[in-house]
């Protein structure tokens, strides 16, 4: 249902030209929640913000259910985006409008009646456990929160994508493992693709069941999460798994402390 097709962005600045994504070639299927993963400056947040086009391509086809969105007019683009929503590390909530008002925004600026967008607004609240806060501001919200009102927000208009970038980047494990796990609910109930770009392997673990590692603009390994986790056939994948396996489960030698102070290192 997405297809990225020879895809490559150039930015150019006084400063000198980055070459931040090479003839990238993705497919996303209907059901998926691909996870996109590699270290910062990889080229990860502008892949994701080509999917709509937010950053477009310097070459390359970009073809939501067929449709080439580099091809198609300012019109059709907006419409063509209405199908697919986004949140972010930062949740991009506004400041001035409440819960209830942030969820509706889409809808109103889409001219939906005042009746269904109450119901739309009710049934998302519900879905991301917030009646309760409805009339808070953002500034009285946890992150966490915050986090579940762009989520409701970017489902207003029914969108059959949900692309998050760096979703939960910014929230403690707990409350990340939370929000995960109502992208899964939603992935699942709702039947919504989900493309999310993360450095937290975790994340990727936790949730995708597909996934493309990203190496300086260059998708450099991809497939199931079970597979390429398992047995990772890049250097690149082996050295970020790697880490996280010494974090996770390699205890420090003892002899690491005794030459650091030696300075044996
Ligand atoms: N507007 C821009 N103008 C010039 N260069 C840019 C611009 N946006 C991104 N870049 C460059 O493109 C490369 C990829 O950046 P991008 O933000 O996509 O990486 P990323 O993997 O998302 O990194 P991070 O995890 O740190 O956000 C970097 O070298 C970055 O400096």
């Amino acid at each position: 249902m997405i297809e990225l097709k020879n895809v490559s962005k150039l930015y150019q600045a006084k400063e000198g030209n980055v070459l931040a994504l090479k003839d990238i070639h993705l497919t996303v299927e209907a059901g998926d929640i691909y996870g996109i993963m590699g270290l910062s400056g990889a080229g990860k947040s502008t892949l994701i913000r080509c999917i709509n086009l937010l950053e477009p391509p310097t070459t390359g086809e970009v073809l939501i259910e067929g449709v080439d969105l580099t091809k198609i007019s300012a019109a059709l683009l907006r419409q063509q985006r209405r199908n697919m929503g986004m949140i972010f590390q930062s949740y991009n909530l506004l400041t001035s409008r409440n819960v209830e008002e942030n969820i509706a925004y889409p809808l109103e600026l889409q001219k939906t009646k005042k009746e269904v967008i109450q119901d739309r607004v009710q049934n998302l609240l519900g879905l991301v456990g917030l009646e309760e806060k409805r009339n808070h501001y953002p500034a009285q919200l946890s992150g966490g929160q915050r986090q579940r009102v762009a989520i409701a927000r970017a489902l207003a208009t029914n969108p059959k994508v949900l692309l998050s970038d760096e979703a939960t980047s910014a929230l403690d494990p707990i409350t990340s493992r939370s929000i995960l796990r109502l992208l899964r609910e939603i992935n699942q109930k709702l039947n919504i693709t989900i493309v999310l770009i993360t450095h937290q392997i975790e994340v990727i673990e936790e949730i995708c069941n597909k996934v493309a590692v990203l190496k300086d603009g260059e998708i450099v390994e991809r497939g199931m999460v079970s597979q390429v986790f398992k047995a990772p056939q890049h250097p690149y994948t082996n050295l970020l798994l790697g880490n996280k396996a010494f974090e996770k489960h390699t205890p420090i030698p003892l002899d690491f402390f005794r030459n650091l102070k030696t300075g044996g290192l």
